[in-house]
């Protein structure tokens, strides 16, 4: 209902996971205006005079509850003129820092006014990072200790980095946290590090793959946060993301006009049929090349740009659907997106569409993910279940799920695509080259490959567990 990338996908698919091993879970959202309302039953107000301390005011907030498959959704809206979540995009202004501080502490506000006790709260990157400080340093005064916190780690690259006035606009003793260290910036002078505050005070820190949580920890891929993260090292661990396979599943998905799985393959191809219709791409025997991403730097966008003309100039057709977060890097795709207009064999679709997504993956034949650094990745892992071949760079939780069909320490039913290291035109060439030359010459092995990625169990079977065993690690017995 709320999703602009992974972070979406991974508090969805585990709340479900963990509900469906009997625990009571509940998501805790501000209310946006621009949500998919539609995903949403019996809205309805729980709780209607929140007053929540912020800046040297009481902001009056109302909190609904609505439910989705079974799990119970809380939404803080928030009125007055400040406005805090209605802006018509979940995030990218000025004051996102008070905004989710703000949030965070009407949650906790709520929690504690409602008698609510939760064993575990789960927070999730910067935004919420000064939750587990507030916690600690205001609500266990106030005589509630029994909860625990575990914080999860999406992307170093965004630490809510801001001034140290929002620690006394949310109640916070800013003197005291900033003298101690625990708040500030490693790299920064008197700059307020929001998820170093989550790193500090939570009781466990998880990252959302193994090799992500040795980058942060032992390189530059730690932003600054190397030092605290192994000062705290006791408490931190790498758990792989899952996928929920109740929605990303091409024997169900509601978004495709074919349905199929490992063994009725050929049905996925009605599938490409229809997505060239769509996207007024013409029939032809070539295999379809995607790249479904937030355009971000981090995605490695000069390599993404690249590989439109290596698709091209190969003899396939190239579909990207992208949303990018910087005005120049959406004005750079916008520029290619013209230039190709009238080629049949090409199609950008720059934006946000989650159903056109699904159609992606079930229609193309290879998913390009050049990224700079990953801490998780679903899309490869979406793409192996509607087989489709990924063709990745070796960092973060890509090196952990993708193994190279040539050069893999693996067995061969283990191996799922292919894998270039270096971050350069000729890495990304020679990947791409291998699996464009697979499809052309040796289509068996290719339907092989794909086979050997949809067998793999990426559901939230195992992660779903992890994570249960952290909670009982923490919680108070
Ligand atoms: N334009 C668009 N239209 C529709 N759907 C789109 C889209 N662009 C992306 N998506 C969808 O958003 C999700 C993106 O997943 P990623 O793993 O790439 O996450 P992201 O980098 O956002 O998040 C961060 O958090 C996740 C979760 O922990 C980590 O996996 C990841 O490495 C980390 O960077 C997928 O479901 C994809 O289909």
């Amino acid at each position: 209902m709320a999703k602009t990338g992974g972070l979406g996908d991974v508090v969805n698919g585990l709340s479900y996971e963990l509900a469906i091993r009997g625990n009571h879970v509940e998501v805790i959202l501000p209310k946006y205006d621009c949500m998919r309302y539609d995903r949403i039953e019996d809205l309805r107000v729980c709780y209607e005079d929140l007053w929540v301390p912020f800046d040297g005011q009481w902001i009056h907030c109302t909190v609904l509850e609505g439910r989705s498959e079974g799990i119970n959704f809380l939404f803080i809206d928030a009125h007055g003129e400040w406005n805090a979540f209605n802006r018509g995009v979940l995030y990218g202004h000025r004051d996102d820092a008070a905004r989710f501080t703000f949030f965070s502490r009407a949650a906790l506000e709520f929690l504690f006014k409602s008698g609510r006790r939760p064993e575990i709260i789960h927070c999730h990157d910067w935004q919420t990072g000064l939750a587990p400080v507030m916690y600690y340093e205001i609500y266990n005064g106030l005589g509630w200790n029994d909860a625990r916190f575990c914080y999860t780690l999406h992307n170093m690259g965004h630490q809510g980095r801001t001034g140290a006035q929002l620690l006394s606009q949310c109640g916070l003793n800013a003197h005291g946290l900033m003298n101690h260290g625990q708040l500030l910036d490693d790299q920064h002078p008197h700059t307020v590090n929001m998820m170093k505050g989550g790193i500090v005070f939570s009781n466990f820190i998880t990252t959302v793959s193994p090799t992500y949580m040795e980058e942060i920890r032992f390189s530059e891929q730690g932003q600054g946060l190397q030092g605290v993260l192994n000062r705290h090292g006791d408490k931190v661990g790498g758990v792989l993301n899952g996928l929920n396979y109740g929605v990303w599943n091409p024997e169900l998905d509601p978004f495709i006009p074919s349905h199929y799985g490992p063994d009725n393959l050929p049905a996925k191809f009605a599938n490409k049929a229809a997505l060239r219709n769509r996207l007024l791409m013409r029939e032809a025997f070539k295999p379809i090349v995607a790249v479904v991403s937030r355009l971000d730097p981090q995605k490695g966008v000069d390599l993404i740009r690249h590989s439109i003309s290596v698709a091209l100039a190969n003899n396939c057709q190239f579909v990207l659907l992208g949303s990018a977060s910087e005005a120049w890097i959406n004005d750079e795709f916008w520029r290619i997106k013209h230039q190709l207009n009238d080629n049949p064999d090409c199609h950008l679709e720059i934006g946000y569409d989650e159903e056109l997504s699904h159609l992606i993956y079930a229609g193309a034949d290879m998913l390009v993910i050049p990224s700079q650094y990953e801490p998780c990745g679903l899309t490869q892992m979406i793409a192996m279940k509607y087989g489709v071949v990924p063709v990745v760079r070796s960092t973060g939780g890509l090196a952990d799920t993708v193994f190279d069909a040539n050069y893999a320490d693996k067995p061969f039913e283990e191996r799922n695509g292919y894998v270039f290291n270096d971050l350069t035109h000729d890495g990304l060439e020679s990947a791409m080259g291998r699996a464009i030359g697979l499809w052309h010459r040796f289509p068996d092995y290719f339907r092989q490959l794909r086979l050997n990625g949809m067998r793999q169990d990426y559901s939230w079977n195992q992660p779903g567990q992890d994570y249960i065993n952290i909670f009982n690690h923490i919680r108070v017995k």
